[in-house]
């Protein structure tokens, strides 16, 4: 399962890098509209700033088909090998997954709020499937349970594509994938952060390291006796 961070903010990506296993970044419009800069310019840095190996996901902003083929094309040739082209599940968006698809670009079907949606964006050609966990909550249906049958459908179909469960708001949301062992999540600092957010765990560490001290002599550490 990968993990990846739903965040263009540079400075949270590279604190997020050095405290989690992360496996790349995932931006939407809104995400990189928040970051307050020229889109381009920061996806660049993104890239820069994550290398070229990992995974780095940024959606196509067209309703029809040959915009988003265009729009494509140019993301992959300025971000590099490792970049997964968003394309919204729309009718329009599946023409252009099938297209792309065809050129050997990797897609990350987006906006999937059905489990039919999943099922057409597989079939269209999609690595990645998008389901919103947390607004399809929102909307008084069940997000995990919209998850749940698109693995099903992934199962039951033998399709290449795989669950990249997004819009998360709570560890517990996270847990349950986890458990089911989807494809990859993404979450944003906030959700990251409260994964491990736990005052009993730093109770426990902190407990530890004053009990050792106390048989140390003053001013040693335990690399000094090692
Ligand atoms: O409900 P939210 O947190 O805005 O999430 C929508 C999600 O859709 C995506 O665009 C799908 O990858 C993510 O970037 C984002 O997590």
């Amino acid at each position: 399962m990968k993990l990846l961070i739903d965040y263009a903010d540079l400075d949270s990506i590279k604190e997020l890098i050095a405290l989690f296993p992360i496996d790349g970044v995932t931006t939407n419009p809104t995400i990189l509209a928040k970051a307050g800069e020229n889109p381009k310019d920061r996806l660049v840095k993104i890239r820069e700033l994550i290398g070229p190996d990992m995974d780095l996901h940024c959606q196509v902003v067209a309703s029809k088909k040959e915009e988003m083929v265009d729009q494509a094309r140019k993301l992959v040739a300025l971000l590099g090998e490792n970049t997964y082209i968003k394309v919204p599940s729309s009718g329009e968006g599946f023409k252009a997954m099938e297209e792309l698809t065809k050129e050997g670009i990797k897609i990350t079907a987006t906006g999937i709020y059905t489990p039919l949606q999943a099922f057409l964006a597989a079939k269209a050609g999609a690595k990645y499937l998008a389901p919103y966990v947390n607004r399809i909550d929102n909307l008084g249906y069940d997000g995990l349970g919209v998850t749940r049958k698109i693995q099903n459908i992934l199962e039951a179909n033998d399709f290449d594509a795989q669950i990249l469960a997004a819009s998360f708001k709570n560890s517990n949301q996270v847990l349950d994938l986890v458990e089911r062992g989807v494809g990859a999540l993404t979450l944003g600092p906030d959700v990251f952060k409260g994964l491990v957010n736990d005052k009993n765990v730093d109770f426990a560490i902190k407990t530890f390291e004053e009990d050792f001290e106390s048989i140390l002599e003053e001013g040693q550490t335990f690399s000094d006796i090692l």
